[in-house]
């Protein structure tokens, strides 16, 4: 592959609203936007790290030290023919997954752009639209709550994720059952908030029939996990436990969860994502894509994956609108119909990035040349 230049852009833009969750809130986007050039194409990719190593142990400056002091290098010396080759050519690295992903993610759409073919086409995608899911933070009250809820169902989405923690559980879920009936695909996520000290609520859940519980327990568990799993009906779904194809296959075999949440950068990029599918999909296990509040560029590399033919359940790539009042890429991600979003068919990820928006939000840029 012609790679000639990688730069790393660190952008802040406010989210439209506060997005509170187990762990803390987030106001502002503060993330590196990494574009990749050659051959007078630029690949696109986004870090999902958040500033504060909140969700995971990575942040926005870890991953810009990783990628300048390692991954940028690595690339510079492996002369790689196809964007597949980085996850091996990565491998002698540890973790730092989203910084990994970040990069890989660039030389991906880089690569279907050189090849003129869209990003999903390029990952063996062949839906050619997808459902689409909201998550839902914890909310000042009930009421605003339910008030949501009610406005994201008549936009059309097709699933509703609503963040849970310890005495923010059965009180929200009862709620939502009672004012929109048993039919509203539903599922509440933990983000690790609980431990099997939990038990007892964590069963009362399984008495408002949700398409799952996603992590639960420990971001470092799958052994509770799967104590867990066996004592409830509701399927446990995995998100922060689940790093490499490896973690997905001891999850499975210990029966720690049902469904995996597949998240581009918390895997290492879109080649481990697609490994992590493929292997889901010859066990019977669905997966769906779960989402990082990304701007314009992380959404469209989400949209691609979900592309692949076992995402089945109605991932969290909501439109630009959901968070963002100006999004970085034209045009807008938005609904084709509501629910759904199409999975764009121009070259890479199919959405232009807006030169002066990058300029608007940028706080500072560094460049790399590679040939
Ligand atoms: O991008 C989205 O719409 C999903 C938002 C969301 O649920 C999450 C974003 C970031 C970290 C977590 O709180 C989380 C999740 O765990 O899935
Ligand atoms: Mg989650």
């Amino acid at each position: 592959m012609n790679i000639e230049r990688v730069s790393l852009t660190q952008l802040q833009i406010p989210l439209k609203s506060r997005f509170e969750t187990s762990f803390g809130g987030v106001e502002l986007k503060n993330f590196l936007l990494v574009s990749v050039e050659g051959g007078g194409k630029t690949g696109f990719g986004e870090s999902v790290a958040m500033p504060y190593p909140i969700y995971n142990e990575e942040t926005t400056e870890t991953v810009k030290y990783m990628l300048k002091e390692f991954l940028i290098p690595i690339v510079k010396n492996s002369a790689i023919q196809h964007p597949k080759e980085l996850l091996k050519a990565f491998s002698g690295i540890r973790r730092n997954n989203m910084a990994k992903s970040a990069i890989e993610g660039a030389v991906w759409d880089l690569y279907a752009k050189q090849k003129n073919i869209s990003l999903a086409q390029a990952l063996g995608g062949t839906k050619t639209e997808v459902e689409v899911g909201v998550s839902i933070g914890i909310e000042s009250s009930v009421d605003e709550l339910l008030r949501k809820v009610d406005q994201f169902l008549t936009d059309g989405y097709k699933k509703i994720k609503v963040k849970i923690k310890p005495d923010w559980d059965i009180v929200p879920i009862k709620a939502i059952r009672d004012h929109f009936g048993d039919q509203v695909p539903l599922m509440a996520d933990a983000n690790s908030a609980y431990t099997l000290k939990d038990l007892d609520i964590l069963k009362q859940l399984d008495e408002f029939n949700l398409m799952m519980i996603e992590q639960p327990l420990a971001h470092d568990d799958i052994v509770d996990q799967a104590i867990l799993q066996s004592q409830l009906v509701t399927p446990v779904c995995l998100d922060e436990s689940i790093h490499t194809l490896e973690d997905a296959r001891k999850a499975l075999q210990l029966g720690s969860c049902k469904i995996i949440n597949i998240k581009i950068g918390r895997v290492g990029g879109l080649t481990e994502a697609i490994r992590i599918h493929d292997y889901c999909s010859e066990q019977g296990i669905p997966v769906w894509c779960g989402g990082m509040l990304e701007a314009g560029v992380g959404r469209a590399h989400n949209l691609a994956i979900t592309s692949l033919s076992n995402f089945v359940i109605p991932g969290d790539t909501s439109p630009s609108n959901r968070y963002w009042s100006e999004d970085i890429v034209e045009p807008e991600i938005s609904f084709s119909k509501p629910g759904m979003i199409t999975v764009p068919s121009g070259p890479g990820i199919g959405y232009e990035v807006m030169e002066e928006r990058v300029r608007k939000y940028a706080v500072n840029e560094e460049e790399f040349v590679i040939a």
